[in-house]
């Protein structure tokens, strides 16, 4: 299935100069949204991985499904004041701001293998911040896997130690 026909573009949104590639099509269309979920599974239960772990809010669309479709968990990266427990925080910039995550400090056991999951990597400050988490708190980052790839703002170089699957590149 060709999943860039489903991926809109707007361009100048969020902010001038940015052009914002939405998955919003993919998600709307089951058959879609299933090849792509099914996708990451595929890749998932090759690098075998204990849990899931995704950073908010878009990458809770896509991390839930493959967690579910494995029978494992799925542990949330939340933006600051979101989580209710004791949190370990990370603070990271983004291609139009700076924001700061966090994670329940019980969220991920030592020793766990986890794939990291999000719609897009753009600049990689997200994925780069929610592995800092995972260390932190023990676990061994087996990949990181996305929808969309921005080559040109070269994410990819910011996750050099870390095996990524991306299912389009722009
Ligand atoms: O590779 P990066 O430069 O870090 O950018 C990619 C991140 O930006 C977007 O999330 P955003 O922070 O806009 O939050 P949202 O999912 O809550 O809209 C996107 O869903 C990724 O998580
Ligand atoms: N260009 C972009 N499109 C969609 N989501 C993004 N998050 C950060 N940059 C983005």
């Amino acid at each position: 299935m060709d999943l860039k026909q489903y991926v809109t573009t707007v361009e100048d949104w969020p902010k001038p100069g940015i052009s914002f590639k939405d998955i919003t099509t993919i998600m709307d269309n089951g058959e879609a949204y299933k090849y792509a979920t099914d996708q990451i599974v595929e890749y998932a239960k090759k690098v075998n991985v204990d849990i899931i772990v995704g950073p908010e809010a878009r990458g809770f669309i896509i991390g839930c499904p493959v967690a579910y479709s494995l029978g494992i968990g799925f542990a949330p990266v939340r933006k600051e004041g979101k989580l209710p427990r004791e949190v370990i925080r990370a603070e990271y910039g983004l291609e139009y701001g700076k924001d700061i995550l966090t994670m329940h400090k019980d969220a991920v056991k030592p020793g766990q293998r986890v794939l990291i999951v999000d719609d897009l990597l753009a600049t990689g400050g997200t994925i780069d911040a929610t592995i800092q988490l995972v260390e932190e708190l023990g676990g061994v980052v087996v990949g990181c896997a996305f929808l969309i790839e921005l080559t040109y703002l070269e994410g990819r170089k910011k996750l050099k130690d870390y095996d990524i699957c991306t299912l389009m590149q722009y």
